[in-house]
């Protein structure tokens, strides 16, 4: 018997982002029409990386459109840690900032995890402080990691049953894979973190009836790697440079080949960068109301 191929459903994190966007911008309407400030998100960056650049620039223009605060702070390249420690240490007294994210990642001569321990943990949109993710492993409230919290939101506006789903996670960062896993884990999927020293991944990646990319190479996931059916996460944003001065954005999935295998596939451009970026305005949105008593 030949196995039909399913049929692929895109899960269009650009839609649900409008949709979660417009349903904050409304939220905060609200709350500040009862006279209360506006959130407040301070992204602070470090260095000229363009890619670093960009994000950084839709994460504050995001913030303008729902009504919030931005107090984005760009540093020059050759910034020193006390610098940056003095920096984060006036926007966590700083009573108008909500939410704090160090764009990631910082030059090498900066120790971007001490940096990150400084941070106020109420104010952690970025999920990162050791305080944060202890919560995460004990499965309990706390401000969780924008980008895996962006992936369970998605997978949930489907209705994509969970539990009891083997769910492969390629990439164990602690930006993504491990937090990921660990959502995965709290919905009763059976989990495995696969990462670069894994052993026949294709066998491992095979079994998943939900796969996650998260490991930054350029449309590593092929149809062969891909169990008929699978719901397949793209968590990758990698620029290819095509020459003359063009680019064009792709996965860590090889989509062209792999939509013909997959039953639910996330796109690149439009997935879970939109999502990302979604998530960091909720987080903000939620330390707000926590340290306000809303
Ligand atoms: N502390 C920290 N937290 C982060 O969450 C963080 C970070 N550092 N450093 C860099 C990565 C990358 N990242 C993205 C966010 C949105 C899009 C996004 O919106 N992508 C659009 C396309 C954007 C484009 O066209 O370039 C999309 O996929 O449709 C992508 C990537 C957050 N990151
Ligand atoms: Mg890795």
């Amino acid at each position: 018997m030949t196995a039909v191929p399913p049929s692929c459903q895109i899960l269009d994190g650009k839609a649900l982002a409008q949709k979660m966007q417009g349903e904050l911008k409304q939220e905060i309407a609200q709350l500040v029409a009862q006279g209360h400030r506006s959130p407040g998100l301070a992204v602070l960056m470090v260095g000229d990386n363009p890619a670093s650049a960009v994000y950084v620039r839709n994460k504050e223009k995001a913030c303008e459109k729902l009504g919030m605060v931005s107090f984005g702070k760009h540093f020059p390249v050759d910034t020193d840690q006390e610098t940056l420690t003095a920096a984060i240490a006036s926007l966590n007294e700083d009573e108008r900032v909500d939410g704090i994210l160090v764009q990631l990642p910082l030059p090498d001569h900066l120790d971007a995890v001490k940096l990150l321990h400084t941070i106020d943990p109420g104010k952690d949109v970025d999920g990162l402080h050791p305080v944060n993710l202890g919560h995460l492993v004990r499965g309990e409230d706390g401000l969780r990691s924008c980008t895996p919290a962006g992936v369970m939101a998605l997978l949930a506006e489907y209705d994509l049953e969970l539990t009891g789903k083997n769910a492969v996670v390629l990439g164990r960062s602690i930006l993504v894979g491990k937090p990921l896993a660990l959502m995965l884990l709290e919905k009763n999927c059976t989990v495995t973190i696969a990462h670069s020293r894994t052993q026949n991944l294709a066998d491992i990646t095979r079994q998943a009836d939900i796969l996650v990319a998260a490991i930054g190479k350029p449309e590593f996931v092929t149809a062969d790697m891909v169990k008929p059916g699978a719901i397949v996460v793209d968590v990758g944003i990698n620029r290819l440079e095509l020459g003359e001065g063009k680019s064009k954005l792709v996965g860590d999935v090889d989509f062209a080949g792999v939509a013909p295998m997959a039953s639910y596939l996330t796109p690149v451009p439009g997935g879970i960068g939109p999502m990302t970026v979604t998530l960091l305005l909720a987080n903000t949105v939620a330390s707000y109301r926590q340290r306000l008593g809303l």
